[in-house]
């Protein structure tokens, strides 16, 4: 059964923005469910009640998530890097958690068939773009050092979606758009020549909390979001090895703090266990092998508070 909303259901409710499409939403929603948040989005309606929390969910898209959470009208939100920077709201929110997802780099990209070599041969010319604040105050210190006046300057122009196909419609001479694995890029016949900067998702809440009495509520849901994160990175790694080659074991897996250490029925030998990043994981169990630790174990983590 779907109940109507209006301000009263939503009272004293924590407004938590998540990313209604794109590229972020389906990853949230694992994490809303890693965090064991819970709720039915009815009729995809854009704000839901979550049953186990004094907590609505507002689904918004990424870009408006940062002034939002940055005005106070939404407490807590997650949203990319990038649309802080240029929603201008990096001094109203406070970035708590990087989530580890949604990373991409903000690029200036021209044709591959033009005589475009660096970003001083686009200055005064057609760039297309939606982060028209970034790549506006981008260009403007190249024109600025190139000494360009009235008339010379480079211009920007905003467009919504599909920013990699102005160059081939005449509209552009570059565009400043997001890379991932490079692939749209390509396929327009495009290349990078600079870099603005490097985003992933975060998680935010505004700088100057509107309701003291959620900031338990935000704590908590931030720790079990790290959590659902850490588990993630880390896996915990289990071996035996012998007492005399314990220091250089505990090199190889230092652990988060330290790692646990316990005795075997034979004195010679130990067993260890230690948190590791799981980029780390294949070069420790190698270098774990070559001091001759034995019986090497990896278990993945479903959750974790650390
Ligand atoms: N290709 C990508 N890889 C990783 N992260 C990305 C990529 N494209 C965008 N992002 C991140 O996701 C955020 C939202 O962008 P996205 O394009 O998914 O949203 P949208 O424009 O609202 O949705 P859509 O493009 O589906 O209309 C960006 O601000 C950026 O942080
Ligand atoms: O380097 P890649 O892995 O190819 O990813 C980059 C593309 O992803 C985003 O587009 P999106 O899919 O959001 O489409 P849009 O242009 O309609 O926003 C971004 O604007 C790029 O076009
Ligand atoms: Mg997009």
């Amino acid at each position: 059964m779907s109940m109507p909303l209006d301000e009263t259901t939503l009272d004293g409710r924590l407004l938590f923005a998540i990313p209604k499409k794109g590229r972020l939403h389906e990853k949230c929603l694992e994490l809303l469910n890693g965090a064991d948040i819970q709720f039915r989005r009815h009729n995809r309606l854009d704000v839901c009640l979550v049953l186990n929390h004094p907590i609505a969910l507002v689904f918004l898209p990424a870009s408006d998530i940062p002034s939002f959470v940055g005005k106070g009208n939404v407490d807590l939100g997650i949203t990319g890097h990038d649309v802080i920077l240029e929603a201008q709201m990096e001094n109203h929110v406070t970035e708590t958690l990087r989530l580890g997802f949604g990373k991409c780099a903000l690029q200036v990209q021209v044709p591959d068939s033009g005589s475009i070599q660096n970003v001083d041969d686009l200055a005064g010319k057609r760039i297309v773009t939606s982060f028209e604040v970034l790549a506006g105050n981008y260009f403007k210190e190249i024109d600025a050092r190139l000494g360009r006046l009235d008339g010379e300057r480079t211009t920007i122009e905003y467009v919504g979606g599909s920013v990699e196909a102005a160059c081939a419609l005449g509209l552009a001479d570059g565009i400043v758009d997001l890379v991932e694995s490079g692939e749209t890029m390509r396929a327009a016949g495009l290349h990078a020549i600079a870099t603005l900067l490097q985003s992933e998702a975060v998680l935010i809440k505004s700088s100057v909390p509107k309701h003291a009495h959620l900031t338990p509520l935000i704590a908590m849901i931030t720790s079990r979001i790290a959590g659902v994160i850490a588990a993630r990175k880390y896996v915990v790694c289990e071996y035996n090895v012998r007492r005399a080659d314990l220091s250089a074991a505990t090199a190889i897996t230092p652990g988060r703090r330290a790692p646990t250490i316990s005795p075997l029925e034979d004195v010679e030998w130990v067993a260890v266990s230690s948190m590791v990043e799981k980029a780390r994981m294949a070069d420790a169990m190698d270098r774990l092998v070559e001091i001759g630790a034995e019986d090497i174990l990896i278990f993945n983590l479903d959750n974790c508070r650390v």
